[in-house]
This record gives C-alpha cells, structure tokens and sequence, in this order.
C-alpha cells in the first residue's frame, strides 16, 4: 500500500522499549492529594475509606494485567512488580506506564461511590502520576518493597503522633511538629502509650504495614471484584460476616482465610460480599472470565478420593463442606514483606523461576 506523504512524522516517535530480562516496577501516586484529602474529608491520619478505595483499584489492575507479581501500597501511592519476562506491550515503557495509570484512576473514580457512600462522586476528577523503574534482580526488588514499607511504617507512626498532639492534644500544628522534632520511633510509641493511651503496635495493620496484593487460591464461589470491607471492625476475624448478612455463598470469613493460605490474623483483608446488603449477579462478562478461570479450577478434599464424574463430584460436594472449589485470584493482606520469611515463605513464588506463561493484552 502506498504510504501518504505525511507518513514520515512517524519516525519522530522514540523507542521505549525497556531492557530485557529485568524487573519493571511501575509506582503511581496520587497528584496533590494533599489537596484531594482535605477537600473530601479524609480521616486523619489514615481513612479506611480511601486506603480501601486504592486497593480496590490496585486490585483491578491486577485483574487486567497477568504479568503484575505483587503490588503493594500506602497512603496515594502504590507499587507495581512486573515479571521479568513480561512481553507486554512490547515492554514498551509508555504503553505500559500510562496504561497502568489509566486503568488505576479510571477505577478509582468507578469505584469511588461503593467506599465514599455518601457523595455519588468526587468533587473533582482525581489523578495519578506513574513512571517506571528497572531492576536488575532479586536483591533490589526486595529492597524496593522494603524501603517502601519501611516508608509506611516511618510516616504512620509520624502523623498518628502529630494528630493526636493536635487533635486530642490540642496543640497547634507548629507546636506538634516541634514537639516531634528530633524523637525516634521509641519516643513516639512512648508518648503515644502514655499521653494518648494508644498501644501503637494494636492499630489495625493496613495503617502499620500497607496494603499487599498477592495472586493466590481463592473460593471459586467469591465475586472477584466483591467490595473491600469499609470500616476496620469489618475487617475478617471481626464481625464482618454478620454484618454483612448478603454473604451469599454461605461461607464465613473464618472459612475463607485458611482456604487462601492466609495468615488469617485479624489484619488480613479478602474480598467480601458487597457492603450494600444486595446479592451480586454475575453479568455475561463475568462468565466468560469465571470460564477462563475454570483452566485453573482445583479441587481439594481431604480423603484424597478421585471423582471420576460430574454427577459425583456434585453429590460430593453437596456431601463434603470440607471440599473446596478454588480459583486464582487477588488476595489484599496487610503482612510484613520487610526481610527474607516473606520472600522465602507466603511471596516465594514471586521471585522463583518463571514458568512459561502467553502475555494476555486486552
Ligand atoms: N487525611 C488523610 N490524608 C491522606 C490519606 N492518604 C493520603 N493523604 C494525603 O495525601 C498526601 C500524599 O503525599 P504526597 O504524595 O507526598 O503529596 P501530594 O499532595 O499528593 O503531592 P504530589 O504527589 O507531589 O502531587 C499526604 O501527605 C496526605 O496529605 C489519608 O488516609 N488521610
Ligand atoms: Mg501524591
């Protein structure tokens, strides 16, 4: 075909592609949430709302991007690991970053009235920043991830010190900020405990630790996109699943967290029915991603017994409460990833050798 005499403003464009065989770590950031939390409200120093809003989002990511490893995030920000191999876009960093950008905000806004239930949307359209990052191996990437929650740790322990100076205090904000000048962590978590009668360490760990968002085996019967829990006394191990009487599968949140290998400490968060009380119905698309989804269907039993039809493994399983119908899906935790007993343990598969896997782009 006969190319157009304007064709040659193609070759304006720059190469993007990023290094092969490294990791790609994508990080976005909310632009002028300082800003953006005052004018909504947020609860300081942490809102659940808005943490809850961004894992939500982050989440979504995942769903869409299979070459996502772990993500990981804190206050405005959160943090992307792509595997090594990834083929996507051609590894073209543009395509990438900006896709990864887009996909957060776009279902940061859509979610926005599930978590802030009383405005139908933000007073004004939110935005992130991203940008990407190589790293050559293993070493850095864990310390990437560390660096980053030791940043969480560093910050809550800073603002909850500084809000309880002023909000409980009564102190002015220069005069909090004096105060804390110069005091360790130790001195914090003492004046916290004595001041404030806040034990530091017994705060809900999604504020201590941030968010982690792993690829995992969950029930096959749990929406993935459900609603993350709002409130911090709906977090599993609370009362959620009697406050949440729409729980349509009939499973607990005590039932569910072991079944994903889960610490299943209070602190852990898994997807959950909707908060507004109503059932969810799967839509076509749905399905056709539950189908999708069946290729990495298990079945787990505890007597080991082969089921060799269909008929029979429905009347087993209508038989066994113990048997478990499972597929992958996006676990939010709240965990130390500071140090090897998570990289060797729960996140080993992370930095382990890649299987041969096909790039899906949609
Ligand atoms: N009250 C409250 N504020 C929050 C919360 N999460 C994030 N923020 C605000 O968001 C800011 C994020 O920090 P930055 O990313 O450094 O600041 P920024 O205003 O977004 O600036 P840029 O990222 O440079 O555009 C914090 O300083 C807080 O002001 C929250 O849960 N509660
Ligand atoms: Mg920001």
């Amino acid at each position: 075909m006969a190319k157009s005499k304007y064709e040659y403003v193609k070759e304006f464009e720059t190469d993007d592609k990023l290094l092969r065989n490294v990791y790609i770590l994508v990080r976005i950031d909310g632009k002028g949430f300082h800003k953006f939390s005052a004018a909504h409200e947020f609860t300081k120093p942490n809102d659940v709302r808005a943490l809850n809003l961004m894992n939500h989002a982050a989440r979504h990511v995942m769903h869409e991007l299979d070459d996502i490893l772990i993500a990981f995030g804190e206050s405005d920000e959160f943090s992307f690991l792509f595997r090594k191999s990834t083929g996507l876009y051609q590894r073209r960093e543009a395509k990438i970053v900006s896709t990864v950008v887009s996909l957060f905000t776009s279902a940061y806004v859509y979610y926005w009235n599930d978590y802030f239930k009383e405005s139908r949307r933000s007073l004004y359209p939110p935005a992130f920043d991203g940008r990407a990052v190589l790293y050559p191996s293993e070493v850095e990437v864990k310390d990437y991830f560390a660096w980053r929650q030791a940043d969480t740790h560093i910050n809550n322990l800073f603002n909850t010190s500084f809000w309880a100076l002023v909000e409980k205090g009564g102190m002015t904000p220069k005069a909090a900020e004096i105060r804390l000048s110069g005091t360790d962590s130790k001195d914090k978590n003492e004046m916290l405990f004595t001041e404030f009668n806040t034990n530091y360490s017994k705060l809900p760990a999604i504020f201590r630790k941030g968010s982690v968002l792993l690829r995992e085996q969950i029930p096959k019967d749990m929406h993935k996109d459900a609603i993350i829990p709002t409130l911090p006394d709906t977090l599993p191990g609370s009362t959620c699943a009697d406050a949440n009487p729409s729980l349509s599968t009939g499973a607990t949140q005590a039932s569910v967290s072991p079944a994903l290998g889960s610490t299943a400490d209070a602190d852990s968060v898994v997807a959950t029915p909707t908060s507004n009380g109503s059932t969810e119905h799967e839509t076509d698309d749905d399905k056709k991603r539950s189908i999708e989804g069946d290729e990495e269907e298990t079945f787990e039993n505890d007597d080991d017994k082969v089921y060799e039809s269909t008929t029979e493994v429905a009347e087993a399983r209508s038989a066994a409460p113990s048997l478990k119908r499972m597929k992958k899906g996006v676990v939010i935790d709240h965990i130390d990833i500071i140090g090897e007993k998570f990289w060797s343990g729960r996140g080993a598969y992370i930095l382990g050798p890649e299987r041969k896997k096909k790039t899906r782009t949609k």
